[in-house]
């Protein structure tokens, strides 16, 4: 049996639409993301548990891990014995966590060590990334390459082997509020403007250089200075019900920046010390979530996607 865990993920990261991406781990040690157990079995067969299971469509077809297992079997490893894949998904649906690139994260890297196809990682983001394109209405990799690699990942199809890893701060600590409603991630790309100008293109190309170059010599304060989302941000705040009082609140509490995680609605702040992440998640707890949502103090997952048990 071999069960692989997968990080949740903060899209964008503010200043890098579609090409930067962080996984997450709590602070209080408890994993955020989602499980993919592959064993073996007598004939091909699914199942879907963990909190969110029911938020998805009942039929295994429609389960996205479900689909990458009848892709695995047909284009990577036919001779692959039959298996029982349990897709454990602990992340809500359309929250902004990479919820889908999770499970597909988590399924393809564990039919992979199941199988022992030792795809590369190259050939595996690929793969990864065709399936999440499919549900979030264009292709991006900054769920996917975060969520497998860990940590910050500037990433797309431009850069050598899909992604580079970025330095943060040490002492950055990311607050994640989940509001506890749903935002569908195809719906959020359509809101965004179809072209940008050529002033918006310049000064989006000059942020995400200076934030990437910044951080690479470890000028973490002037980094976070300039991290701001001018790009989807403005677009997709309207969608999201409390965010922009959330944003104009939690500064005063400390938060360095605020911004939407993905698409949303989780909200996402960088903090510089653990008192300016607890007085944000407090007040988060108290006026941005409801009784489904949650909020989590992180510092980045640098581990990625990583076998929990192997038997
Ligand atoms: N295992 C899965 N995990 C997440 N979403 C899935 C899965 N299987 C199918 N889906 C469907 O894919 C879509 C994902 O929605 P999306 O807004 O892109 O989620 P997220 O932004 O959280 O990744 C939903 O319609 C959902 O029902
Ligand atoms: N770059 C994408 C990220 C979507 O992340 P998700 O967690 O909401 O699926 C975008 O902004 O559309």
């Amino acid at each position: 049996m071999i069960e692989v865990y997968a990080p949740a993920s903060i899209g964008n990261f503010a200043v890098g639409f579609d090409a930067l991406g962080a996984a997450l781990a709590p602070i209080d040690g408890s994993l955020l993301g989602d499980v993919a157990v592959v064993s073996a079995a007598p004939s091909d067969e699914f199942i879907c548990t963990g909190d969110y299971a029911h938020k998805l469509p009942s039929d295994a077809n429609e389960n996205l891990a479900y689909q990458c297992l009848v892709h695995f079997r047909a284009h990577v490893a036919p001779d692959m014995p039959s298996v029982k894949l349990e897709l454990k998904k602990n992340l809500p649906i359309g929250s902004g966590l990479g919820s889908s690139a999770c499970s597909v994260v988590a399924t393809f890297a564990a039919l992979d060590k199941f199988a022992q196809t030792n795809l590369s990682q190259v050939e595996l983001i690929e793969l990864m990334a065709d399936f999440e394109a499919v549900v979030s209405g264009g292709r991006h990799y900054d769920n996917i390459t975060p969520c497998y690699l860990g940590g910050l990942q500037l990433t797309g199809d431009l850069i050598p082997d899909k992604s580079i890893a970025l330095p943060v701060d040490e002492n950055w600590y990311y607050v994640a509020a989940f509001p506890g409603f749903s935002l569908n991630t195809a719906k959020a790309r359509s809101v965004l403007p179809k072209e940008l100008s050529m002033h918006a293109s310049v000064e989006f190309a000059q942020r995400l250089s200076a934030f990437s170059s910044l951080l690479l010599t470890n000028r973490f304060d002037d980094a976070l200075s300039i991290m701001k989302d001018e790009i989807a941000e403005p677009y997709r705040a309207p969608l999201i019900k409390g965010f922009s009082e959330a944003k104009a609140s939690l500064p005063a509490l400390g938060a360095e920046i605020v911004s939407i995680s993905g698409a949303g609605p989780t909200l996402f702040s960088v903090c510089k010390t653990l008192e300016a992440a607890q007085q944000c998640a407090q007040w988060l707890e108290a006026n941005y979530i409801n009784e489904q949502g949650f909020c989590h103090i992180c510092k980045l997952d640098n581990d990625g996607t990583r076998q929990l048990t192997v038997l």
